[in-house]
């Protein structure tokens, strides 16, 4: 591992540990436990050398923290520090490395099964954190009963906000430091690139969410009432928007800086009597925004399975679901008198140009075909690959006879290919048929077909015209 990374993990652990005393509502209790999230996340990136930054962070703080408290140098401070430093080691250790597997192995799996799977992790891995870190605890202050029925919740609840708020932005951070390419991780923030970068948007939403906790927090605070905290589960709004409409980053970057500005506004507004009902409303948004993020991943992964379906791969052509959608377009919004025409055209004997000079050579004969039949186009027309060596072209505004001659015209304007130093030329057999009213285009393509069977039949390199 490089020094710099473990400098910066070991500071950041220490550092965090410090910022979360300052959000402690009670002894040893933080309203979000920023460490655990560095913790989770060094062993998520990178991997098992994310333990020594975490283990000698963790025990530089616990041991300090133990000779502030007692006055001086003790072994057995000593054996409990360390004893604790490991315990939460090893839990996020796991929980870090299994999350690690889970993204890493399962790339393919659908996004909400992956965030289901990640938020399990979290769970588990902060349970057996404080319960491992409560036993030491409670071995240390001989006061074993009371300090884990009485703490464990919050405890937990602290645990698993740092862990889910701030292993996102951790995810993005250490990999750009460590130099590393983890595509399982890069996956999360794909959409990114394809959103705007315009800060001004992100800036007003997240100000609206601070003005929303800062006035709960000033009303709580005026208020003697209970239900007044309950008010802050209105922020899920602001931060669902900010998830929902930016990128995947800044809703990591929001995440943050709510859930700060809540745990250190409960202490700076004085309503630390409602601590446990703001740190479930950090815990339910928390949890939420990470669920929310992937819908627009899933949002995304639409919109690409969208264009597989309208352009086709290897020609870039539209598919015959976009023409298909396009034609019956053209034709609803057609007048009475309108005649709208279509040629079906297959490329005579391609098998034969599979089978001598391989399949590549096949491909680059339809790409190269249908990039120089693009051109020849009027741009009413429309080219689509039907299937295979098939192609269409919808000619509006054409009726039988005229869309007769334009086929003839496409027909002899088949180029000659010159692919890898084959002079290869190109002919095609056409189908021409003319849009029936009533007629639906599968059976507009029908009739086309067996058009085109029949050139194929009178000796290819023809056009017939469907009756
Ligand atoms: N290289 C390549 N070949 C394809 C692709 N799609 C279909 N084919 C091949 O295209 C050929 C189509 O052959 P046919 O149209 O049945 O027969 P043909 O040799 O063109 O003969 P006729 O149509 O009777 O003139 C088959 O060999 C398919 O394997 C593709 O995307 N790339």
């Amino acid at each position: 591992m490089k020094i710099s990374t473990f400098v910066f993990v070991f500071a950041l652990w220490v550092s965090s540990f410090y910022a979360s005393n300052l959000m402690a509502y009670a002894e040893f209790i933080s309203l979000w436990y920023m460490p655990a999230g560095v913790s989770f996340a060094a062993f998520l990136v990178l991997g098992k050398r994310g333990f020594f930054p975490v283990f000698f962070g963790i025990w530089f703080v616990s041991f300090h923290f133990q000779t502030q408290f007692e006055n001086g140098f003790d072994p057995t401070h000593l054996a409990t520090s360390l004893l604790f430093s490991l315990v939460h080691t090893l839990s996020y250790g796991a929980g870090g490395l299994t999350a690690r597997f889970w993204l890493s192995h399962y790339v393919q799996k659908p996004m909400p099964l992956k965030i289901i799977g990640l938020l399990v992790i979290f769970i588990v891995s902060a349970l057996f954190a404080t319960f491992s870190g409560l036993l030491v605890w409670a071995y240390a202050t001989d006061d074993y009963q009371n300090i884990i029925a009485d703490g464990w919740f919050a405890w937990w609840l602290g645990d698993l906000i740092g862990v889910i708020v701030v292993t996102p932005i951790l995810t993005i951070i250490l990999p750009k430091l460590t130099g590393q390419k983890l595509s399982w991780i890069e996956i999360f923030f794909e959409h990114d690139k394809r959103l705007s970068p315009n800060y001004a948007s992100f800036i007003v939403k997240l100000s609206l969410a601070i003005v929303i906790i800062i006035s709960i927090m000033l009303l709580d605070h005026a208020i003697d009432h209970p239900g007044v905290a309950y008010f802050i589960f209105f922020l899920a709004i602001p931060q669902l928007w900010i998830v929902f409409t930016e990128r995947t980053s800044r809703a990591s970057i929001s995440l943050l800086v709510i859930t700060s500005v809540i745990a250190f506004g409960v202490g700076l507004f004085n309503v630390t009597d409602q601590a446990i009902t703001y740190q479930f409303a950090l815990f339910v948004m928390a949890f939420m925004a990470y669920f929310a993020i992937t819908v627009p991943a899933l949002a995304q992964q639409n919109n690409a399975l969208k264009e597989l379906a309208m352009l086709d791969l290897l020609t870039q052509l539209p598919t015959r679901w976009l023409t298909k959608t396009l034609v019956e377009q053209v034709i609803k919004s057609s007048k009475p008198n309108q005649n709208h025409s279509l040629a079906l055209f297959d490329i005579d004997r391609f098998a034969l140009i599979n089978n001598e000079y391989g399949e590549d050579v096949g491909d680059k004969v339809l790409q190269q075909l249908s990039a120089i039949l693009k051109t020849e186009l009027r741009d009413s027309e429309i080219l689509s690959r039907y299937r295979g060596d098939r192609f269409i072209v919808f000619m509006p505004n054409l009726d039988l006879s005229q869309a007769q001659q334009r086929a003839e015209e496409i027909r002899r304007k088949m180029p000659v290919l010159r692919i890898d130093e084959l002079v290869l030329p190109i002919r095609g057999s056409f189908g021409v048929v003319q849009v029936q009213f009533g007629e639906s285009f599968d059976e507009t393509i029908q009739r086309a077909q067996q058009a085109t069977s029949e050139a194929k039949q009178k000796g290819r390199n023809k056009v017939v015209v469907a009756v």
